[in-house]
């Protein structure tokens, strides 16, 4: 069983998966992190300082953990896309993504596509089966990792609870070459 935790870059996936997988005694996936250490890419996108992943490649790594460990916790942006039985989106007011990115040294370009990717719930409309939506802003990881549980628990499902669209809506608008 694969569970996914997804989410724009810094939303607080890995933040909240390490907690998570601690709580439930479940194995954790870092998918970025697996993907630079086992080569998991077909190449390296210098302008976005990223990788494009090898979904091929990706797929065969999870499943042979997955097979060993029965139920695995997928971290990562793309996790979503690696067929989970579950899912969870969190979502963070834009803002605080945005300041979570400039703090880790993201080019200006990289910090604008991801805010507009929360802005635009890239994540959540690419997640399909079940799905559970949770807004992190303002939260501490130990409560959201207890509605997590609740949710997985219940297998509740929930989409459609955050709108960054009017409050934001200018960051759409902008264009960094
Ligand atoms: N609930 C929270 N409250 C306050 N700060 C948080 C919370 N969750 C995460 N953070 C902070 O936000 C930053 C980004 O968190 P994290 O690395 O877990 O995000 P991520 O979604 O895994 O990012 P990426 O996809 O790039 O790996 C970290 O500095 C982390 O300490």
């Amino acid at each position: 069983m694969r569970i996914a935790i997804t989410g724009t870059p810094g939303v607080g996936k890995t933040t909240v998966s390490k907690v998570l997988g601690d709580k439930l005694g479940i194995k954790v996936i870092d998918i970025t992190e697996a993907v630079k250490k086992y080569k998991l890419y077909t190449e390296k996108d210098e302008d976005m300082d990223s990788y494009v992943i090898d979904f091929e490649k990706l797929e065969k790594f999870v499943s042979e953990i997955e097979e060993k460990e029965k139920t695995i916790i997928l971290d990562g942006h793309v996790s979503h896309l690696l067929n989970p039985d579950y899912i969870i989106v969190l979502r963070c007011n834009p803002e605080i993504i945005k300041e979570r990115l400039e703090k880790r040294g993201y080019k200006p370009k990289k910090v604008l596509e991801n805010v507009q990717a929360e802005i635009l719930d890239v994540c959540l409309c690419e997640s399909k089966g079940k799905v559970y939506e949770i807004d992190t802003t303002s939260r501490d990881v130990e409560d959201i990792v207890d509605e997590i549980v609740e949710a997985i628990k219940h297998k509740k499902e929930r989409k459609g609870i955050v709108n960054w669209t009017e409050e934001y809506f200018d960051y759409l608008t902008l264009e960094i070459k």
